[in-house]
Parts: structure tokens; sequence; C-alpha cells
């Protein structure tokens, strides 16, 4: 189906329920106007020809086999002669040759600094893989203005930048300092610490609160720590809904700063450890994510993997199969308690480094750093690690010899992916503070592979399947293969993603490029280790998808006669390894 037999789909709330048809169905209805359907898998949905709309927010059609499947972005099939890679992963294969390509991915936090078009191309350009949005911050129509110059990104410039939507989560948190942008606390300072709504002027030396038991949960004595302890108070007298605390340990307060009680040492977890993960306003935002789209949807504050299985249906009775992703974020101590559950429940984690240096002793983050991303590797999920990678670069253009080391540490342990928070929401150095993780990505893994430190960790079976377990058997010993035959690209050709990941999973010293047919599928698998994602039209029949790919690529200049290279599919059990004609 071209661009201009597009349809477009809406969500209707009051329309009489229609058995979906077959995309074939789908075309008979073409030229009727504000056709209705349902669909069991969506809600209800009205369909009209692309000519009565405008054409913003474009939603089309495809075939799965014999049942339709929507999608709000281009789902149609890859024009027969044609292959989809985004420019900067074809500037980078053809100057630089496949081995030499970034295999940790990166993930750019949007806010003021980076929210024109022009920023964000700077930041595709510059390697962004994710743009994460963050609900913490900012109007749900800002979001949407972010999420919709994205697309026209990725539809009019060809990359494949996938969107990540962050939950606010029912953390305790200030408020929004009566719209200064910051204020500074010196030490012995007395500061009121309220519940109370106030009018757009905060008297002074007060600070709101989000949570209306704060003022019953604390005690005098009490140490209050803003943004996990870069400026603390201690709690010395309570006042109806008002608590005065004097400043031990100055510093700056920003808008929204976390806030955290502790008693004797310890983290104080009354009824606020009783909120609930997903607050009524998570929901919207949720709703908000679904129906903009998004490919992954972050989780503040998990606790358990309950509330992932939960959203993880409520998603699938509202937007198609496993078209977002849950990603849980790893940053309280009971997230800690049911790591393991948690994962295996999410599509990926995040290792919040921010709120989890709140909730445990600093020096306790490190090796939750390392056991976090070490689980995800064993249960294949792909894993960020986020918060304060640079901090410093959000004021100075340089980043500290000490961050340096801590990036690449996180690329030497493979994470999957790195993310930047206020470097680039809003700080002054954004593109820099993108290269600082590229460059130093690059060169750490390149050492890693000339140390041929291979890591002897053993990676469990996953999968519950026989079948599943032949994939995951096919993918270790094509990545051996690769690492011994010392080959030049691993192919993997996927429908849903799965095999890619299996082979992401064992971290092959050659590159990855899966190729897969859906926009969706291709924007997911940004996130993981290892992966240049392909869009292609392939079939069952493993010799043509190759000869086609080969004479795609070599047209493209992407790949030469006599590379050699392996490859392995989801429809066929095998692994082939051949030079390229
Ligand atoms: N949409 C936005 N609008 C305004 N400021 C933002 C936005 N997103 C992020 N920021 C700024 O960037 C900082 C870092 O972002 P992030 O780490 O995601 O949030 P937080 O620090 O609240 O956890 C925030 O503290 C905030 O000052
Ligand atoms: C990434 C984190 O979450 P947020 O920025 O939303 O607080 C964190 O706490 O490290
Ligand atoms: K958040
Ligand atoms: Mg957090």
């Amino acid at each position: 189906m071209s661009q201009s037999q597009s349809l477009h789909l809406f969500n209707h709330a009051s329309t009489p329920n229609l058995t979906f048809p077959t995309t074939k169905q789908c075309y008979s209805y073409l030229p009727k106007p504000s056709t209705t359907f349902y669909n069991r898998r969506f809600p209800l949905i009205s369909i009209r020809a692309s000519s009565d709309l405008d054409s913003s927010a474009p939603l089309l059609v495809s075939d799965n086999g014999n049942r339709a499947v929507f999608s709000r972005e281009e789902e149609y099939p890859v024009a027969a002669g044609s292959i989809e890679v985004d420019a900067v992963t074809e500037t980078e294969l053809k100057e630089n040759g496949f081995r030499s390509t970034r295999r940790t991915k990166l993930v750019c936090t949007i806010g003021p600094s980076t929210c024109g078009f022009d920023q964000l191309e700077s930041l595709a350009v510059g390697g962004m893989n994710v743009a994460r949005i963050n609900m913490c911050h900012g109007t749900r129509d800002w979001h949407r203005q972010v999420i919709q110059l994205v697309r026209r990104l990725n539809e009019e410039k060809g990359y494949a930048v996938a969107i990540m939507m962050d939950t606010e989560g029912s953390e305790i948190h200030m408020g929004d300092l009566g719209g200064s942008s910051s204020a500074k606390a010196e030490d012995g300072e007395i500061w009121t610490f309220s519940v109370r709504a106030f009018d757009s002027t905060l008297p002074e030396r007060t600070i709101n609160v989000n949570y209306e038991g704060f003022a019953e949960d604390v005690k005098v004595g009490d140490d209050l720590l803003v943004d996990g302890g870069m400026v603390r108070f201690e709690v010395i007298e309570k006042i109806g809904p008002d608590v005065k605390c004097q400043c031990t340990d100055p510093g700056l307060l920003l808008p929204r700063a976390n806030l955290t009680f502790w008693r004797d040492g310890s983290l104080v977890r009354e009824r606020n450890a009783m909120l609930p993960t997903i607050s009524s306003k998570d929901w919207l935002d949720i709703d908000f994510g679904i129906a903009e789209g998004v490919d992954f949807i972050a989780i503040s504050f998990v606790k358990s993997a309950e509330v992932i299985k939960h959203l993880k249906s409520y998603i699938a009775a509202r937007s198609r199969d496993g078209d977002i992703a849950v990603i849980a974020k790893i940053e309280s101590i009971d997230s800690l308690k049911n790591l393991e559950e948690i994962i295996q429940a999410s599509d990926g984690a995040m290792v919040a480094r921010g709120d989890l240096g709140a909730q445990i002793p600093l020096e306790q983050v490190p090796s939750a750093q390392q056991r976090i991303v070490q689980v995800c590797r064993q249960l294949n999920k792909p894993v960020i690690v986020a918060s304060q990678l640079l901090e410093s670069m959000i004021e100075y253009p340089t980043p500290t010899r000490a961050e340096v080391a801590d990036v690449s540490e996180a690329v030497r342990q493979r994470a999957d992916a790195l993310m930047l928070s206020g470097e680039s929401a809003m700080g002054q150095f954004p593109e820099k503070a993108l290269a600082v993780l590229r460059s130093v990505s690059l060169r750490i893994e390149r050492w890693w592979r000339e140390e041929k430190r291979h890591e002897a960790m053993e990676l469990p079976d996953i999968g519950s399947s026989f079948s599943d377990k032949i994939s995951e058997e096919i993918c270790s010993s094509a990545a051996k293969m690769a690492n011994n035959l010392e080959v030049d690209a691993l192919f993997v050709y996927t429908k849903t993603g799965h095999m890619a990941s299996l082979l992401s999973r064992c971290r092959p010293d050659c590159p990855i490029f899966a190729f897969t047919s859906t926009t969706s599928v291709r924007r997911r698998l940004n996130l993981q280790w290892g992966l240049i994602p392909f869009r292609l039209s392939f079939s069952d029949d493993m010799e043509s998808n190759l000869n086609k790919t080969f004479s795609l690529l070599k047209a493209r200049n992407l790949i030469k006669s006599g590379d050699l290279v392996i490859a392995v599919s989801d429809m066929l059990q095998s692994i082939q390894v051949m030079n390229v004609p």
C-alpha cells in the first residue's frame, strides 16, 4: 500500500461495533469516508479516507498474516526494492566500516534546551537513539509538540528515533518555587515546608510539598534530604500543615526536586510507601502516551512485578499487541528487593541512580548498578544506566575525569544504553554531552574487543518452549562462531525483534544487522546493544532474503563483495555462514 492510500484511524467513543475486516476488506472501504469498525484489540476506531483529513498525524494500515494491524505511522510494506536505515548509521557504516559502529545506545531527555526541531535534529545527528520525555515536567501539549517534532524528523530525514515517556510516579517532591528557576538555602536558615496551597506568590523561604500526609509523617529531629542529599535540613518544629526546618547542608534548591526524610540513619517509609506506584495523574499520562503512540513507557518507583503486569495488560487492551514496551525504573529499596521478578515482568529496566541514591547509601549505588545490569542481561531485557553521567556538563563544556570513568564503567558493564537527563534537558551543552557519551562508548567498546576480554558470564536458558530454546542455542552458537571466525556482521531477519535481542544478549564482537518489516519494531530495537535496525520486507525464503539484502546493501555501499556474514532468522532455525557475493 502506498502512502497516498493512507487511512486515518480515530478513537471513537460511540460508534456501532462492526467485525474488523481484513486488509483486503479495508481497501474496499477506502472510498467511504468515516466508515467505522470495531476491533477487539483496539477501542472503537473509525477509518476515513485520507483526503478529508489533515495529514499531520497519519495513521496507516498494514497486513500481518490475515488480519489487519493498525499503527500510527507508516506501517506500509517497504517498497520491494528498498531498505530503510537512518542517515547517521548509513554515514557511519560508509565512513568507518561496520566494525567500528557504536554498540551502546544513547537516550536523551528532551527539555527546554533541546525541544526545537533543529536542536532535536542535532541530537539525532549526534547519535540519539531514543528521546525521553519526563512527565514530571512540562504540560501534555508541550510533550505532544516534542513527539510530533521527533516524528517529523524521522519521516523527513529517515531517522528511527524512538520515544520514551517517563511517568512522574508518586514520589514526594517540592513544588515549583513560585516561578524562580532555583533558590539558595544557606547554612542555619529556617525554611518552611508546607502542604498548604499557595497562590502564585510563595512567602519567603517557603517550599510547597506535593504529598498531603507530609506534615503528619515527619517528626521533629528527622533529616529532610533534597535530591538525595544535595541540600539537607533538620525538622525543628511542626505547626499544622507547616514544617519548620533548619538547613544543615546548604545548596541550590531546584523546582520539583525530590524529597526524602530519614530517621536514625534510615529512610522513613510510612504512609508514603503506600502511595500507588502509578498515580491517577500517571494513568492520564499513560493514556496520553498510548494515544500518541510512544515506543516505551518508563514507570517510576516500581515496587513489585504486579504493577508492571497490570500496566502491560492495560496497554495490550488499548494498543496494538506489544506495541509499547514497559521499562521498570529501579530507584527504590522495594525494587531492589523484588528485582528479578520485576525485570522478568518488564520489557527492560532503567538504573535510575538519581532517586536510587536518595534511597540507599550512595556507596551502594555502584554495586546495585552492576547487579541490575547483570540481571537484565541474564533475563534478556535491555537496560539503561541513567542520571548524573555527565552532570558537570550542565554548566561546563568538558566533563570531569570522574564522569568519563563512570561512563566507561557502564559501557564496560555492557549496559544496552546510557541516558542524559539534565545535561540534555536544560544544560548548556547538550550536543557536547552527547558527543562525550558517543566517543567514550566507541573507545571503551574497541578497547574491550582488542583486549579480547570476553567475560565468562554464563547466560542461563530463558525460553520456556522448546522452540524458544532452539532460538537461544542458535543465537549463542552464531555469536560464538562470529567471534571465532571474526566475521564482519551478523544478520538477523526478525518479525517481532526477539531473535535480534537474543543475539544482542550475547554481546558479539561484530555488529548485528537486524532486518524487520515494521517501523515500530525497528524503533524499539534501537534501545538494544549492538543492533543496527533496518526496515525491509522479507519472506520465509532465506536464500532470496539474503540475495535481496546483499544487493540492496551493496547498491548503497554499506557492504562489499567478500565481507563475511553469518545469518539467522526467526522463521528458519538455521545458521548460514557466507561471503557477500
Ligand atoms: N519538559 C521539561 N520542561 C522543563 N524542564 C525540564 C523538562 N524535562 C526536564 N527538565 C529539566 O531537566 C532536569 C533534569 O531532568 P530529569 O532528570 O529528567 O528530571 P528530574 O531531575 O526531575 O528527575 C529537571 O530537573 C528539569 O529542570
Ligand atoms: C532517571 C531517574 O528518574 P527521574 O529523572 O524521573 O527522577 C532517576 O531518578 O535517576
Ligand atoms: K520521571
Ligand atoms: Mg527518579
